[in-house]
This record gives structure tokens, C-alpha cells and sequence, in this order.
């Protein structure tokens, strides 16, 4: 009797494998309740131009993806974006600031999974809602002349966003993954593939020219159907470096051994380095320190450093998320600098860039 049970299926009738499905909006519905109206597509088609020509080196700003490492409230969120869009004038001669709106997070084992999927902060998984948010709060930053970036993670999702998206992340644990590069082969947003968890920068250099290439994949159109979705290839991707397993990959030789992969590969130079995660080995008070050495490297005359990424929020540091009790502007993933830190070092940087020849 015992052994019977223990060999059950855990997807019979006792105990079924999940619960009953919970319908949600189709990606058309969704955009057609929260319209880009065509001004604002305008100007993220010419976000994402100049996002590209910074990566093709025909632009020598220093692109700067910098925001929370999660959303988790957004009225903090746009909050944030108010500073930001205040300071990127100050800036904009050598910076181009794009503001992270991750709304959905990879977790090395579990934990909350982004506010596209459980915006109530307690497990109780109201995606229908937490799609709506997401995309009403990325229409709102791009609005305030913003190009928004986020990480996209379930491929499904995307349509539901990446109409208002400048910049997207492939992240660490994604990179390998075909349906992720057969994503990134049919967005019009420029793509940022990760390196490895491990630190394998290789699985990235694959994925940029797996993006680059035409796909046929399945994908649900904009009413919910499968179909059969034929992407025309990306070619504006690039390489993101943010240290593995601990260990930082940021230094000059580092970059030196990625952009020469990178040209063996036949692939452009153009990159970005992750000042947060394995870079500053998760530490955040050491993303400053990154961000200077990256600098440094661009000043000696490296412009294959095309990009950093920042992870800031109002408040610096993290807390434990737990409802109720949750201090304002502060992240619930990982350790984030605060503004006045992130306001001082995009002024520090600007002006050492404004020093270049
Ligand atoms: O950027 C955020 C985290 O590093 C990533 O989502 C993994 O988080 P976890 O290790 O806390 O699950
Ligand atoms: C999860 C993130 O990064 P990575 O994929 O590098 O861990 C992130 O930037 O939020």
C-alpha cells in the first residue's frame, strides 16, 4: 500500500499537479486597452536607433541601462523615472540613460517572480493584473521621454510588452536557451545577451549569432492562437558582461579577451558591462568602483565599451519582502544603490567622458 503511493503520479486525481487555469487578457487586448499612440512609437523607434548606432560606434555616448532590479511598486518606480528623466538632460551630451523596468525576475531556485506575475506582493499570482501594471507603468516612463529596458524571460510575455521596449536583457540563466535567441531574432528592440551564471561568455557569443539569424518558432499571435512566427533575424544585439560564480569579468583584460572572441566570431565589438551581480560580487556598494574601472578603460581608449547597467533604486540596499512592512522605494531583490549615489556618479561620469579626446 505504501509503496503504491509513493510511486503515484503526482498528476492523478488525489493530487492533481496544479490548480485550475485563470484566464488572462490576450497580448491584443491588452495593447488595445493601453494604446501607444503614434508619437510615442515614434520616439521609441528612434530610441532604439540610437541605442544601435552607440553599439555600432557611430555614436560615442556611453549607453547607461540603469533603474531598480525589480519593480515591485510602481508608484516608486515612476518616481524614479521622474529623477531620472529630470537628471538625463544634464547628461545627454555623453550619456544615454535608459531606465530598467524589470517586471518579471529569473530566480536561481525560487522566490517572488516580478510584479508581471504576482503584483500583490503574496503569492497570490494575479497576472492579469500585474500585466496591466507592467505595461501601463513602461507606457508611462516611455512617455516622460525614458527608453525603458527590461528583461524578458517568458517569451510568451513579450508581446504583451515589447512594443514600448528600447533595450532588452537575455539574461544569465536564459542565454543558452533556443527560445530565448529565437525571441531576440524577430524584437525590434536592441537585445543584451548575458554571459553564463558560470561566467561563460561563449553561450552569449552563440547567442548573438543564433538572434542574428531568421527563425520559425511558436509563438501565440495577438488573439491567444498558436502560430508559426517567422522572425527576420536581430542584428542589433551585443554581449553583456556580468562576472560569474562570484568573480568579476569587467577588468581591461577581461574586455580585451571578449572583444577579440567577438571579432573571431565575425561578430562587432560594441558591449556592455554589468556593474551589479557577479561584477560586483553582489555587493552593491561595489558597483562605483566597476563603473570607474569601466571609465578608466573607455578613457585609455577602449570603445568597444559601449554600455554599462546599474542597479538603483530610490533607497539603497534591500529588504525582506514582507507585506505590510515594506519601506518605500527600497528593492525587494537584489541590493541596489540609492539616487543620490546613482545622480553622482552619471554627473562623474558624464564629466570624465567630456574630458575624452
Ligand atoms: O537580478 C536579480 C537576481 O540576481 C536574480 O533574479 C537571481 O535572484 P535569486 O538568486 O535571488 O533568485
Ligand atoms: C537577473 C539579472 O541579471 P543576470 O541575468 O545577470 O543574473 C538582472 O539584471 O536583473
Amino acid at each position: 500500500m505504501t509503496a503504491t503511493l509513493a510511486t503515484a503520479p503526482l498528476n492523478d486525481t488525489a493530487r492533481p499537479a496544479s490548480h485550475p487555469a485563470r484566464a488572462l487578457p490576450t497580448a491584443g487586448e491588452l495593447r488595445r486597452s493601453l494604446p501607444v499612440a503614434p508619437e510615442l512609437a515614434t520616439r521609441i523607434a528612434d530610441q532604439r536607433q540610437a541605442i544601435r548606432d552607440i553599439l555600432a560606434g557611430r555614436d560615442d555616448r556611453l549607453l547607461v541601462v540603469v533603474g531598480p532590479c525589480s519593480i515591485h511598486d510602481p508608484e516608486a518606480a515612476l518616481q524614479y523615472a521622474r529623477r531620472l528623466a529630470a537628471l538625463a538632460p544634464q547628461v545627454s551630451d555623453r550619456l544615454l540613460p535608459v531606465m530598467r523596468v524589470y517586471v518579471e525576475k529569473p530566480r536561481t531556485t525560487v522566490g517572488w517572480k516580478g510584479l508581471a506575475y504576482d503584483p500583490d506582493l503574496d503569492g497570490s499570482g494575479d497576472m492579469a493584473r500585474g500585466l496591466e501594471l507592467s505595461r501601463a507603468l513602461m507606457r508611462d516612463i516611455a512617455g516622460l521621454g525614458l527608453p525603458v529596458a527590461t528583461e524578458l524571460l517568458q517569451p510568451m510575455i513579450a508581446p504583451y510588452l515589447d512594443d514600448l521596449l528600447a533595450w532588452v536583457a537575455i539574461g544569465a540563466r536564459t542565454t543558452e536557451s533556443q527560445l530565448h535567441r529565437e525571441l531576440a531574432s524577430g524584437l525590434s528592440a536592441v537585445v543584451g545577451f548575458k554571459n553564463a551564471t558560470s561566467g561563460d561568455v561563449q553561450v552569449a557569443l552563440d547567442a548573438i549569432r543564433s538572434a542574428a539569424h531568421p527563425h520559425h518558432h511558436f509563438a501565440l499571435d495577438a488573439d491567444g492562437r498558436p502560430v508559426m512566427h517567422e522572425t527576420r533575424g536581430n542584428p542589433h544585439t551585443h554581449l553583456v558582461l556580468r562576472g560569474g560564480h562570484g568573480e568579476p569579468n569587467y577588468r581591461a583584460p577581461q574586455v580585451a579577451a571578449a572583444r577579440r572572441a567577438l571579432e573571431a566570431a565575425g561578430l562587432r565589438p560594441g558591449l556592455m558591462v554589468d556593474c551589479s551581480h557577479a561584477n560586483a560580487r553582489k555587493d552593491h556598494h561595489r558597483q562605483g568602483e566597476v563603473l570607474r574601472d569601466v571609465l578608466g578603460q573607455r578613457l585609455a581608449g577602449d570603445t568597444s565599451l559601449a554600455g554599462v547597467m546599474l542597479e538603483s533604486h530610490l533607497h539603497e540596499g534591500k529588504q525582506p519582502l514582507v507585506p505590510g512592512q515594506l519601506r518605500h522605494g527600497v528593492s525587494v531583490t537584489d541590493a541596489c544603490i540609492g539616487w543620490e549615489t546613482t545622480e553622482r556618479l552619471l554627473l562623474t561620469a558624464a564629466e570624465r567622458l567630456r574630458g575624452m579626446p
